[in-house]
């Protein structure tokens, strides 16, 4: 084991929209490598707590930390300069721009756009065949897809993901969980997903949140929908 400190840690997040206390104490760490889920139902603070990471949202008390250097209250674009990538809730992107042209847009100044558009195009082979045309006109799971790929060509090594399987078929899910665990052997993820099984398939841990704190953490293989604690938590 090396002595590295985490790829990301929150300690103590208290963010808030406005005068509404969202986030209450989140305390989390995900190592280098590791891939890790966020859970919890609807409306308990999953998409905050990206934000507040990526300081879309920032956090009013509390910590987080990128390889162990305080980012609490840093610009978003300098964050995503440091390897931060995000992939939307609802994959956001040009819609009437080719699949191409996305991931072009989504490169570093510096980098050989085209290289990194071939090694995208790699890893998502299905989006080969449809690189000149539009995105908005691909399938949605497609779409996820170059939500994704948009994320990797940006040569980030932690990558944000919220809730990829939203709107989708059960089928297309499984299109994105085998391109999403395919790229997760080569980046550090953190997965917001309200598909459980799904999120405890891609990930080695988990933390669940409720009312803006963690409420439980675990392994991802040692844990099931039907334990106690995850059903409480998890139903409705
Ligand atoms: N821009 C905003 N302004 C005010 N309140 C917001 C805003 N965005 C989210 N909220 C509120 O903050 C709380 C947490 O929302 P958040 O989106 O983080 O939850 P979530 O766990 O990601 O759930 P979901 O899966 O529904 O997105 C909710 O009560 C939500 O209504």
């Amino acid at each position: 084991m090396s002595d590295a400190p985490p790829a990301l840690e929150l300690d103590g997040v208290h963010s808030y929209y406005g005068e509404s206390h969202v986030l209450r104490g989140v305390d989390l760490a995900v190592e280098q490598g590791e891939n890790v889920a966020l859970v919890g139902r609807n409306g308990v603070g999953k998409t905050t707590t990206l934000r507040s990471i990526l300081g879309l949202t920032p956090p009013r008390e509390g910590s987080v930390r990128l390889h162990g250097e305080d980012i609490t209250g840093t610009e978003t674009h300098e964050i995503a300069r440091r390897g931060v990538g995000w992939v939307p809730e609802g994959r956001r992107m040009f819609s009437h721009l080719s699949v191409e042209e996305n991931l072009r847009a989504a490169t570093r100044p510096d980098a050989d756009v085209a290289a990194r558009v071939e090694e995208a195009l790699d890893a998502f082979p299905e989006l080969r065949d449809h690189r000149t045309r539009d995105a908005g006109d691909l399938s949605g799971g497609q779409q996820q897809m170059v939500a994704i790929a948009r994320a990797l060509v940006g040569d980030n090594d932690l990558l944000l993901v919220d809730e990829p399987s939203e709107g989708l078929a059960p089928l297309i899910v499984e299109e994105v969980v085998d391109a999403l665990s395919s790229l997760a052997e080569d980046v550090t993820l953190l997965l917001v997903e309200q598909n459980f099984p799904m999120a405890m398939d891609l990930t080695d841990r988990f933390y669940l949140l409720d009312h803006g704190t963690v409420v439980e953490s675990g392994d991802s293989d040692a844990v099931s929908q039907d334990d106690e604690t995850i059903r409480r938590y998890l139903s409705a």
